[in-house]
């Protein structure tokens, strides 16, 4: 499915949070937001989720205006993993889990064994197999946010919006997530901070800066010495990878 912003602008009270803000992600694509703190990336990602409306623009699914599409037909096909989860649930790892699978079940229906299957298959590609019983609260930030992006691909979308999905997780986990994302069918847009990760990773790249898009295209394209500096106000080695991917080896101004 294709994701698009069109001119969206969203404010609150006198402050404009995002300003004729437009995105495109192709069907099964990667695209990484970045831009610094208060840039607009989890704005711009409530909007596309239709947690918040945008005061100008739309956004479109495929073709349509999501606000045309029915609720439960958008909950199925898209996926949100914010940064704000709740942490004191009191529910198990198991009950989170199936969160995932309401959209697919009749209104009602009970869990089925399906569902059972589905949420242990999850936890075993999360690196946590047999944590059903666990605790929610109990669970570390990047073992929750493992549990909570486990959660968002048993929805089976066909669009994962991700905000800083990284956080939290150690480098190993961090590789292995941006790899999944990369290969998976599903299109993601995801607020990263990492430039480096997203050099490697993203398809497309959206550099943001006081809720303006400051450039758009491929993280080559983008992810410049120049922009890296004027945008976020550090140094940086950019190296050039295959298919428009870039390595960046990022240093303090200061020094
Ligand atoms: N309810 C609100 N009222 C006023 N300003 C707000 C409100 N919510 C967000 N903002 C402001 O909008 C701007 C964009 O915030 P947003 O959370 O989208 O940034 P971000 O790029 O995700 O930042 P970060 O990297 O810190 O997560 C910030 O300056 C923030 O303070």
């Amino acid at each position: 499915m294709r994701v698009r912003a069109q001119d969206v602008d969203r404010r609150i009270g006198a402050t404009t949070l995002l300003a004729s803000v437009t995105l495109d992600a192709p069907p099964g694509s990667t695209v990484g937001l970045l831009g610094p703190n208060g840039s607009g990336k989890s704005t711009l990602l409530r909007v596309l989720a239709g947690l918040d409306r945008p005061d100008g623009g739309r956004v479109l699914l495929d073709e349509t205006d999501r606000t045309a599409l029915p609720r439960r037909a958008v909950a199925r096909r898209v996926a949100v993993v914010t940064q704000h989860e709740p942490t004191e649930a009191d529910m198990t790892v198991a009950d989170v889990l199936l969160l995932g699978r309401i959209p697919h079940r009749p209104l009602l229906a009970p869990v089925g064994a399906d569902d059972v299957h589905r949420v242990s298959a999850a936890l075993d590609g999360a690196g946590l197999a047999g944590w059903e019983r666990r605790r929610w609260a109990s669970l570390s930030g990047g073992e929750r946010q493992r549990v909570a992006i486990a959660r968002a691909l048993l929805q089976e979308p066909d669009v994962l919006l991700l905000d800083e999905p990284t956080n939290h997780l150690d480098i190993r986990h961090r590789f292995a997530l941006l790899a999944d994302l990369a290969r998976a069918p599903v299109t993601v847009v995801a607020a990263l901070h990492d430039l480096d990760l997203a050099g490697q990773y993203c398809d497309r790249i959206v550099l943001l800066a006081a809720g303006r898009v400051v450039a758009a295209g491929t993280p080559a394209r983008v992810l410049t010495e120049e922009s890296i500096a004027e945008v976020f106000g550090v140094g940086a080695d950019v190296m050039p990878g295959p298919g428009g991917r870039v390595r960046i080896l990022l240093r303090s101004l200061a020094v």
